[in-house]
């Protein structure tokens, strides 16, 4: 259906650019909507954000294509039920963890591989969000996918990945991620036998580079690595299924035409990609653990400066050199939910329990930090030596809405009924009196 594996990409960098590409030579017009396009195209505008938003926050695309997206039908109920908005209000507020999902013994599409873990707000009402696993093995075929309630964000753990899109293809691998914005039609096709990882449906504001403050202009993602496709098409008769995704549930449609047959296009709603390897990692050099927002790489901002309503932060290899110090995370208690997931090798705050394609769920105000084998050996550490911490990819989707869990999350297979004892040897050290003097 596409350009074969072996062909090399190439990509256009910049987090948030005004990007042009054209796939025939002066297909891309002057202006964005001439009486007559290049080569008889079309023009459509698709926009991420309202027309009047604030400059710096606009994002849309102009695309240039065979045909334009109209006269699709989509009003047949898709059925996926693990793919759900149902979410428990009555989800309680225990720190839980979660083997990876098991990839399906039958053949199995990313749209039939998603798995909904946990989520709050409402696509209805553009506020909020949704965190789903998938697990697949197999391509997605004459099916074409659509998400008008969410921008996605895609963390795949294992299996790389060839995203075909409307503004063209991307590959991604592990420790790497894709997002695609809100109403972008895309399909994923596997370039191994499986693949597995994290989605994360944003239904507010898109996610965002953070402003750096007292970091100054540099440091943690770049926007030159955030790459996004060069223009690609195909001109094809055939039955395509469009399944949407709106206000929550899944619809299907058949296309009579491929949706990619954007010849041209120019604009900042596109999709990227982005090499978690490529993160500027900071840190303490004097004393103490950071607060981990110095591992932010995207944020979607709330309604309330400085409060976002979900971060994608990242915990990289790197060298821990903070003396006198308890070098793992800090026991804590957060006004923030975290959902972590293990992409590669081992997080510093877990020995052992926490394992690559797994998850786990700290809710806000519950007591979490790192279990009793990392707090003897951190406790036993000589701080005046480095610890390099390599072979590590972890991350965390943390958000200001408690998270509510599916029924799948709560009571499925994956779920770890005995995380709680990972700090059951974290025993009194109390060296005082047993009761106060005086
Ligand atoms: O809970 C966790 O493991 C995530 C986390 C990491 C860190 O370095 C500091 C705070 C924090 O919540
Ligand atoms: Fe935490």
């Amino acid at each position: 259906m596409v350009a074969t594996m072996t062909d090399t990409l190439h990509y256009q960098a910049g987090f948030g650019s005004e990007l042009q590409t054209e796939a025939l030579p002066g297909a891309l017009p002057a202006h964005n909507s001439p009486q007559h396009c290049p080569y008889g195209l079309y023009a459509e505008q698709i926009s991420g954000t309202a027309f009047t938003a604030p400059r710096h926050q606009n994002r849309r695309s102009w695309l240039y294509r065979i045909r334009p997206s109209v006269g699709q039908p989509c009003a047949e109920p898709y059925a996926q039920p693990r793919f759900t908005a149902s979410l428990r209000p009555d989800t309680p507020p225990e720190p839980m963890r979660w083997d990876p999902p098991l990839i399906p013994a039958t053949p199995v599409d990313f749209v039939d591989g998603l798995v909904t873990v946990a989520g709050n707000g409402s696509a209805t009402l553009q506020h909020g969000f949704a965190i789903h696993w998938y697990a697949c093995n197999q391509s997605m075929s004459e099916r074409v996918f659509c998400n008008a309630d969410a921008e996605m964000l895609i963390v795949p753990q294992h299996g790389a990945l060839r995203v075909v899109t409307e503004l063209g293809l991307l590959e991604v691998a592990p420790q790497e991620i894709v997002v695609i914005p809100r109403g972008i039609r895309f399909l994923l096709e596997l370039t191994e036998d499986t693949a597995r990882g994290y989605v994360c449906e944003n239904f507010g504001a898109p996610f965002r580079l953070p402003d750096l403050g007292v970091i100054g202009a540099n440091g943690l993602a770049a926007a030159r690595d955030f790459l996004y496709p060069v223009a690609w098409f195909e001109d094809r008769t055939a039955p395509i299924q469009l399944i949407t995704r709106y206000l929550g549930q899944l619809w299907q449609g058949v296309l009579q035409r491929s949706p990619f047959d954007v010849v041209a296009w120019h604009g900042n709603h596109a999709p990227y990609k982005y090499d978690l390897r490529r993160f500027n990692t900071l840190g303490s050099v004097s004393f103490d653990h950071p607060d981990p927002s110095i591992f932010l790489v995207l944020q979607a901002p709330s309604d309330t400066p400085g409060v976002d309503q979900i971060d994608f932060v990242v915990f990289p290899p790197r060298a821990l050199v903070a003396q006198d110090t308890f070098r793992p995370p800090w026991f804590h208690r957060n006004v923030a939910s975290e959902f972590m997931g293990l992409i590669h090798g081992r997080y510093d705050a877990k020995a052992s329990g926490f394992v690559p394609g797994g998850a786990s769920l700290h809710p806000c105000m519950t007591g979490h930090g790192p279990d009793a084998a990392t707090v003897e050996r951190a406790l036993q550490a000589d701080t005046h030596q480095t610890d390099y911490l390599t072979d590590t990819m972890a991350f965390m989707f943390e958000t200001r809405l408690p998270m509510l869990l599916t029924d799948h999350a709560l009571n499925g297979p994956q779920r770890q009924r005995n995380y709680l004892d990972c700090w059951a040897d974290v025993r009194s050290r109390f060296a005082g009196p047993t009761h106060p003097q005086g």
